[in-house]
């Protein structure tokens, strides 16, 4: 499968906006801009963490995750998380559709056993890593070669959100990884404009990051 061949299902990528909108957990900061993982700028933050507070929502997203599972890789041996944010929704993935469970550290343990992956992987075992959100894609895709160099294979890379940068799909179509999100910045603008929760200027703004976002925000 090439790594955008996975569908969307847009009444859900809809849904998922909506309720990331209402819990407030994207937030707009156009005068002190956030530092995201990869380093980049931004005046936008999506703050998926805080989806695990609501019952009715990481159970939208566990029911997501299992629908593209089903479809797409249903032979699927063990459901991976990506530290941190990917790690309580790989949990109730895994336990729904009752498969083991890893979860993967941004870097190794520096003490201890100094594991980068905890649990248990077997060599050639399938596996499908869980994120909770996509910027440059940099973050899964260190989960999921670090899933194959421990001689598993990664079949895919599945999101709660995507902000559907050029260079994400880029770095996963290159190292042969599928991914898709439940839901994306499109969907998001479309759902906020539509219940009035982010004004003309806003767009504006969005407008302009979206233009250039590496460069966003370097002179402030
Ligand atoms: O696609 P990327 O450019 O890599 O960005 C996305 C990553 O950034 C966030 O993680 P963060 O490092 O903030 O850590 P956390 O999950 O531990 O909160 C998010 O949870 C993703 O893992
Ligand atoms: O790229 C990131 O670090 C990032 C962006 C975002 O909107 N939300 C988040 O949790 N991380």
């Amino acid at each position: 499968m090439s790594a955008n061949t996975i569908k969307t299902n847009t009444l859900l990528a809809e849904q998922i906006a909506d309720a990331l909108l209402r819990i407030q957990a994207v937030t707009l900061r156009p005068n002190q801009p956030f530092t995201w993982a990869s380093g980049m700028k931004s005046p936008i933050y999506c703050d998926n963490r805080l989806t695990i507070s609501y019952p009715e929502i990481r159970e939208l997203i566990a029911e997501g995750f299992i629908a593209l599972i089903r479809d797409n890789f249903p032979d699927v041996e063990v459901i991976a998380g990506a530290a941190t944010g990917g790690i309580p929704h790989a949990a109730w993935v895994a336990q729904k559709l009752n498969l083991p469970m890893v979860y993967v550290r941004d870097k190794a343990k520096g003490h201890g056993k100094e594991n980068l992956i905890e649990g248990v992987i077997r060599p050639g075992q399938k596996t499908v890593v869980i994120e909770d959100l996509i910027s440059t894609g940099g973050s899964s895709l260190k989960v999921a070669l670090a899933v194959n160099e421990a001689g598993a294979h990664t079949q895919g890379v599945l999101g709660i959100f995507s902000y559907q940068f050029e260079k994400a799909k880029e770095a996963f179509e290159g190292a042969g990884v599928p991914f898709e999100t439940l839901s994306n910045y499109t969907t998001l603008v479309d759902v906020a404009l539509r219940q009035g929760s982010i004004q003309q200027q806003d767009l504006e703004l969005l407008k302009a990051w979206r233009l250039n976002p590496s460069e966003y925000g370097k002179q402030a």
